[in-house]
């Protein structure tokens, strides 16, 4: 997946200013503060608003800037509605459906798809009955149930408790051994638990794109200004960028 010189204004709000980012297979981590832009963002990528500028998705599509999601790709949005009344299995069955998958095969790719969440257990249960880790990992399987190539998931863990939190990052990580996953989080756990690489966009850009360990040894070299470590090197490290350059104006 690629971002090419993507641009985003909310009216005269310029939120991306030529955001230049290419995600490799495996799990690439999007780290951000508040405002940053990386819901816009994300929301480019999978077609939902038209900006300025070239994002590819896969070999087969692009999405963005004509609008429209590109079919390899697959869209976890911070908060999802379910239908309490719907079985597991349908509500994998019915995303097939809306992404294109013929009526025939939906039931396979749901089951397909539930299995890779390990959900396939609890296809006949209701959705009312699902733990809050449990919709999520559904939410994650209807995403995944048209098979795309391109995984987004924007904060897959927040408002879970340390033990589901735990089994979804599981989840994510296997996913992304055979897929390009783009994880947008406020969590540095969950970057340094889960990802391969990570962009940091702040003021419109994406100011750093490496490994966690480079992210980590940025600043290194520097004493702690406030005279204290704080959090892991790597949150440190973090901090430091977004403080260097600015925080999300
Ligand atoms: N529909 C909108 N109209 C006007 N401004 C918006 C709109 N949506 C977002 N913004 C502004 O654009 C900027 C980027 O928002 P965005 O939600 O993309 O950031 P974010 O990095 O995802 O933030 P957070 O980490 O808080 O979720 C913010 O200043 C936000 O207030």
């Amino acid at each position: 997946m690629r971002f090419s010189d993507v641009h985003f204004s909310y009216g005269r709000k310029r939120v991306l200013r030529g955001v230049d980012w290419e995600l490799g297979r495996g799990i690439s981590g999007l780290l951000g503060p508040n405002g940053s832009g990386k819901t816009t963002l994300i929301s480019l990528a999978v077609g939902a608003l038209p900006g300025r500028g070239g994002i590819t998705v896969g070999d087969a599509g692009t999405s963005g800037p004509n609008g429209g999601a590109s079919p390899s790709l697959g869209y976890v949005p911070q908060s999802f509605s379910l239908v309490p009344g719907m079985s597991v299995l349908q509500t994998a069955a019915y995303a097939a459906w809306v992404n294109g998958v013929p009526r025939r095969e939906c039931e396979d790719a749901a089951r397909r798809a539930l299995g890779l969440v390990d959900l396939a257990g609890r296809a006949g249960e209701r959705v009312r009955a699902l733990s809050g880790g449990q919709r999520q990992r559904l939410g994650i399987a209807a995403a995944l149930a048209h098979e795309p190539r391109v995984l987004v998931l924007d904060e897959p863990t927040v408002g879970l408790d340390p033990a589901q939190r735990l089994r979804v990052r599981e989840v994510i990580a296997d996913l992304g051994q055979d897929r390009t996953v783009l994880l947008a989080t406020h969590l540095v756990e969950d970057i340094a638990y889960l990802c391969r690489r990570v962009g940091v966009l702040v003021a419109g850009r994406i100011v750093f794109d490496g490994t966690v360990e480079e992210l980590t040894g940025l600043f290194e070299d520097e004493a702690p200004e406030d005279g204290r470590a704080l959090g892991s090197a790597f949150e440190r490290g973090y901090e430091r960028l977004v403080r260097r350059w600015g925080a999300g104006e």
